[in-house]
C-alpha cells in the first residue's frame, strides 16, 4: 500500500528466491525432528490483554517456513508499512479510497481505548443502548405483538454482511441463547426461501427484522414487501407493522418509505463495511437470541484483539502471523484455497461467513493505486466443520495433486459434554490427528511393513501419504462470546493485513455491481420472447428457453 506491487519489494524478491533455493528442502518431518523446540518457537499463546479468561494457543509449527523465513515475511509486513496503515485504519482515515470512506468496525467495539474522530462515532453508544433495551423488551416479554402476545420467532431478513455474520455468530453462539425464542435468516430471492420461513412463523408473534445498510438491496427489499405483505394479510391495518417490524440500516428514507417509523430503526453508519458490520445495529438478531450482555461480550472479546492488533511486535502478532503464513502459500507455494475447518459444530458456518469476510476483501486483481497485481491476491476460502469434511474432501487434501493449507479450530471443552464428554475426546482426537497425518504422512516404506511382503504394488502405492501439508490449530478453552468475538477480529485483520501487503483495497466490492445492473436490465425482457435484446446467443438461448417452459 505504499503505492508499489508486492512484488516490487525487496523482501518479497527474497523471499521468492528462499522459495526457489529451499522449497523442495522444507520438510516438516525434517523440520521437527531438527529442532526439538520447534513447537515453543513457532506458537503463540494469545491472552486479551483485557480478560484472561479469553485466550487461546495459535500453533503454526506445522508451516512450511523456518525462522529466517518468517523473519523475511515479517519483513514484507515491515516494507508494505503494515504498522502505519493499521494506525491510519484506527484513527478514522479514510483509507477505502475508491468509496472515501474510513473503515471503523474497530469503533462498534471500542470501550474508550481508542480516540477516532469520525462522524457517527459518538453515536456508537447511543445505537447500542437502544439494541439493549429493545433486545431487553422483546426478551423479557414486555414488547407485545398486536394482539398483545409475547413475540416468541424473530426472523431477520438481508443478504450478505446483512445475513451472515448474525447467521453464523446466532449459530456459534446457540447454548447462549433463548430457546424460546426462535430466529430464522431469510437471505435468498428465492421465494422458496421465504415461503418456508413463513411457514413456521405466526404474524401474532412474529418480529420482522430489515437489515439493510443500503436499504436498496433487490433481494432485501422485495422479501421484506413480501413479509410485509404476508403479515398484512392477517393483522390487516399498515398500523400493526410498527409492533412486528424495525430496520437496521444507515438509510432513513428509504427505511421511512418502506413504512418503518424513525424510532423503529437502528442506525449505523458508512464507515461500516457490510462483511464487517456484525459488530453494529447489524447484530440486534444476535442480541435478541443470546442477550445484550452477551452481545456486548462478543463485541469485547474482538476489543480485546483489536487492541493486541494494535500493540502486538509483529513476531507476536497473531493476525499478522496468520497473514504472512497465507501470503506464503498464496504467492510462493501457488496454493489456490485456504480451509477454515473448525471441529465444532457451533462453527458450522465459520467458513461461510470468511467466504465473504476475505473473498469480498481481497478478491481484487488492481491495487490501490489503479495498477494490475503480477501476483496472486485472496484466497478461495472454504471448509465445513470436522468430523464432517473428513468423510467427504479430506481424501484431496490428504492425497490430492493439490497443496491446501486449513486451519483446524477447536475448544478444549464442550458445552455439551454427553457422555461424559465421550464425544468430544473422539472429535478432539481427530482435530489433533488430521494436522498430524497431513504433516507427517505416511511413507511407503512404513505401508510395505504395515501390508506384508505379498501387497501389490498398486496398493502400496495408493496408501502413502506424501504428507508435508501445512497448516495451524487454533484451541481455545470454550466457545464463549467473548472467544468467538476475539476469533472473530483475530481473522479481519489478518485479511487486512494481507490487503496492504497486496496493496490492494480490501473494503469495497465493486466486483458485485456487474452482475446486478444485468439481472435488472434481463428482469425488464423476461415477459415476452421479442423484448430479449442485446445479449449474446448463449443468454439469449437460455432466456428463450426459460419462456418456453415458465408456468406463470
Ligand atoms: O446491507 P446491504 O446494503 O443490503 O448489502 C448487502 C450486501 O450487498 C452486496 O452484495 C455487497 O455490497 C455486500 O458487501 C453487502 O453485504
Amino acid at each position: 500500500m505504499s503505492g508499489k506491487l508486492a512484488s516490487e519489494y525487496a523482501s518479497w524478491k527474497k523471499l521468492q528466491s528462499i522459495y526457489d533455493a529451499e522449497h523442495s528442502k522444507l520438510i516438516l518431518k525434517d523440520l521437527f525432528a531438527a529442532d526439538p523446540e520447534r513447537f515453543n518457537k513457532f506458537s503463540r499463546e494469545y491472552v486479551s490483554p483485557d480478560d484472561p479468561s479469553v485466550t487461546f494457543l495459535l500453533d503454526f509449527s506445522k508451516n512450511l517456513v523456518t525462522e529466517p523465513i518468517l523473519g523475511t515475511l515479517l519483513d514484507l509486513v515491515r516494507e508494505a508499512q503494515l504498522e502505519t496503515y493499521r494506525d491510519k485504519m484506527f484513527a478514522g482515515e479514510h483509507i477505502n479510497t475508491s468509496e472515501d470512506r474510513a473503515v471503523l468496525h474497530v469503533a462498534l467495539r471500542n470501550f474508550n481505548d481508542f480516540s477516532i474522530s469520525e462522524a457517527g462515532v459518538n453515536e456508537v453508544s447511543g445505537v447500542l443502548a437502544h439494541m439493549k433495551e429493545f433486545s431487553e423488551a422483546v426478551r423479557s416479554g414486555s414488547w407485545k405483538g398486536y394482539t398483545g402476545k409475547t413475540i416468541n420467532t424473530v426472523v431477520n431478513i438481508g443478504i450478505g454482511g446483512s445475513d451472515l455474520g448474525p447467521v453464523m455468530v446466532t449459530e456459534a453462539l446457540k447454548p447462549y441463547s433463548k430457546r424460546d425464542l426462535t430466529t430464522h435468516f431469510v437471505s435468498n430471492i428465492d421465494g422458496t426461501h421465504l415461503a418456508e420461513t413463513l411457514r413456521l412463523c405466526d404474524p401474532e408473534t412474529t418480529l420482522f427484522i430489515i437489515a439493510s445498510k443500503t436499504f436498496t438491496t433487490q433481494e432485501t427489499i422485495t422479501n421484506a414487501t413480501s413479509a410485509r405483505d404476508w403479515f398484512l394479510s392477517t393483522a390487516k391495518d399498515k398500523a400493526h407493522v410498527a409492533k412486528h417490524f424495525v430496520a437496521l440500516s444507515t438509510n432513513t428514507k428509504a427505511v421511512t418509505e418502506f413504512g418503518i417509523s424513525e424510532s423503529n430503526m437502528f442506525q449505523f453508519w458508512d464507515w461500516v463495511g457490510g462483511r464487517y458490520s456484525l459488530w453494529s445495529a447489524i447484530g440486534l438478531s444476535i442480541a435478541l437470541s443470546i442477550g445484550y450482555d452477551n452481545f456486548e461480550q462478543l463485541l469485547k472479546g474482538a476489543h480485546g484483539m483489536d487492541k493486541h492488533f494494535k500493540t502486538a511486535p509483529l513476531e507476536k502478532n497473531l493476525p499478522v502471523l496468520l497473514a504472512v503464513l497465507g501470503i506464503w502459500y498464496n504467492d510462493f507455494y501457488g496454493a489456490q484455497t485456504h480451509a477454515l475447518l473448525p471441529y465444532d459444530q457451533y462453527l458450522h458456518k465459520f467458513a461461510d461467513y470468511f467466504q465473504q469476510g476475505d473473498m469480498e476483501s481481497n478478491g481484487k486483481f488492481v491495487t490501490k493505486g489503479g495498477e494490475r497485481v503480477n501476483y496472486q491476491t485472496g484466497p478461495i476460502i472454504w471448509g465445513a466443520a470436522g468430523t464432517n469434511g473428513q468423510h467427504s474432501f479430506y481424501q484431496l487434501v490428504h492425497q490430492g495433486t493439490k497443496l491446501i493449507p486449513a486451519d483446524f479450530i477447536a475448544p478444549a471443552t464442550t458445552h455439551n459434554p454427553i457422555g461424559h464428554s465421550k464425544h468430544h475426546r473422539i472429535l478432539l482426537s481427530n482435530f489433533f490427528a488430521q494436522p498430524e497425518a497431513l504433516a507427517f504422512g505416511k511413507t511407503e516404506e512404513e505401508v510395505r511393513k504395515e501390508l506384508g511382503p505379498n501387497a501389490s504394488e498398486p496398493l502400496i502405492k495408493s496408501k502413502v501419504f506424501e504428507g508435508n501439508r501445512p497448516s495451524n490449530s487454533i484451541i481455545f478453552p470454550l466457545l464463549t462470546p467473548s472467544t468467538l468475538g476475539a476469533l472473530i477480529a483475530l481473522y479481519e485483520h489478518k485479511i487486512f493485513t494481507q490487503g496492504v501487503i497486496w496493496g490492494i483495497n480490501s473494503f469495497d466490492q465493486m466486483g458485485v455491481e456487474l452482475g446486478k445492473v444485468l439481472a435488472k436490465a434481463i428482469l425488464a425482457q423476461l415477459e415476452k420472447p421479442e423484448d430479449v435484446k442485446g445479449h449474446d446467443s448463449s443468454t439469449t438461448g437460455l432466456i428463450h428457453y426459460y419462456q418456453k417452459y415458465r408456468k406463470e
